[in-house]
């Protein structure tokens, strides 16, 4: 994505320093901070506080948080403690331990000497299967949009919800949901966009500087907003990302996607949510019970962040002192509300004949 009329993806690696260059999203949209991420302890530091988020750029992050390990030391004990530690630093996006376990897969079976160089290898072709699996999906995505705007009288926009930020921000390129939004601006089809401000860390604010940056027409709107907006009409389409979704078709995503799935289900609202398949889980079948869902800090809800009178980023607590809060990070939508899946391979319906349809050799693989 274009930032200022500059290109970046959201990391990168450092070949001068051999260290991984992130976008801290801790400070988004308010400040673009660029910072170096150097031992094991930052990237699962990195990854806990939310400094790169999204389930793709978490699997990114990993990649090549177990290259700087193997690169330290290539040990069969070195890897498993470093799989180990970043394994434990968020539960529910599978990306996480998809990219974990490719790693482990791909280096345990060569000679210590040989690791450092295949892990680092094998981190970029990560990165660089990410963007072209997310642009792909664009393509997909493009096609719904398309079809619904050929429905419109001309110039009328295409209007689509989003939750959460699935966006370039929480993948290396494109994001997830918002590739097919930005593959329809640039094909010249008009859209506005719903964004969902997402309590508790507010992701929405990072959509809203994403689609700005692009010059895509958008509205932030309260979580509770957009069940209201699609009972009078003003919802066309819902796209959202995922974090984890099962073999059936169920999917794990931020916290309040599952309302609005009801919401778009009540009101004959198509709900798809663009899926790379590395988001695909194809060991767990019932998403409600099976998936761990992430509980964070109760300071999350408590306190909200942003541009203080003076200009500084800081906090303001929004309950009285004392209060606990709940936070739980993500909900699971039944395949029953998922209107269709848009992947890399195709659009699919929510289950387990369209997945095996569209990966057929992931099935096999997974056993
Ligand atoms: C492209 S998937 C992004 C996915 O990840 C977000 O979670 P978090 O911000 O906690 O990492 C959210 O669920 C998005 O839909």
């Amino acid at each position: 994505m274009k930032i200022n009329g500059t290109h970046y993806r959201s990391l990168w690696w450092d070949e001068d320093q051999s260290v991984l260059m992130i976008i801290d999203q801790r400070w988004l949209p308010h400040e673009f901070r660029i910072q170096p991420v150097a031992t094991l302890d930052e990237f699962a530091t990195a990854i806990v506080e939310m400094r790169v988020r999204g389930a793709p750029l978490i699997g990114a992050t990993a990649a090549y948080g177990m290259a700087l390990a193997a690169d330290l030391d290539p040990s069969d004990n070195a890897l498993k403690a470093a799989w180990e530690q970043l394994n434990a630093t968020r539960p529910t996006a599978i990306n996480l331990r998809w990219a974990l376990n490719r790693c482990m897969e791909t280096l345990t079976p060569l000679p210590e000497e040989d690791r450092a160089k295949a892990a680092l290898k094998l981190a970029h072709a990560i990165a660089d299967e990410d963007v072209e699996i997310n642009r792909r999906i664009g393509t997909y995505g493009l096609t719904l949009i398309r079809d619904i705007a050929a429905k419109k009288p001309a110039g009328e926009p295409v209007r689509l919800l989003t939750h959460c930020n699935a966006g370039w921000i929480a993948t290396v390129d494109w994001g997830t949901a918002t590739s097919p939004m930005y593959q329809a601006h640039d094909a010249g089809i008009p859209i506005h966009v719903w964004v969902d401000e997402t309590r508790p860390r507010n992701q929405g604010a990072l959509t809203a500087w994403e689609l700005g940056s692009h010059g895509i027409s958008h509205s932030y709107i309260t979580d509770n907003a957009g069940g209201h907006l699609m009972q009078h009409g003003q919802v066309d389409l819902v796209i959202t990302g995922t974090d984890r979704t099962t073999r059936q078709g169920d999917v794990c995503n931020k916290i309040g996607t599952y309302l609005k799935a009801l919401a778009a289900h009540d009101n004959g609202v198509p709900f798809y949510v663009a899926l790379p398949s590395p988001t695909i889980d194809w060991t767990v079948t019932d998403g409600v019970a099976e998936i761990p869902i992430e509980d964070r800090d109760s300071r999350e809800v408590s306190h909200v962040q942003g541009v203080l009178d003076g200009g500084d980023i800081g906090l303001a607590q929004v309950t009285p002192e004392g209060t606990n809060c709940g936070n739980p990070a993500f909900d699971v939508t039944p395949n029953r509300l998922v209107t269709g899946l848009i992947t890399e391979r195709g659009i699919c319906d929510a289950s387990a004949t369209g997945l095996a349809a569209l990966f057929p050799d992931l099935i096999r693989k997974a056993g």
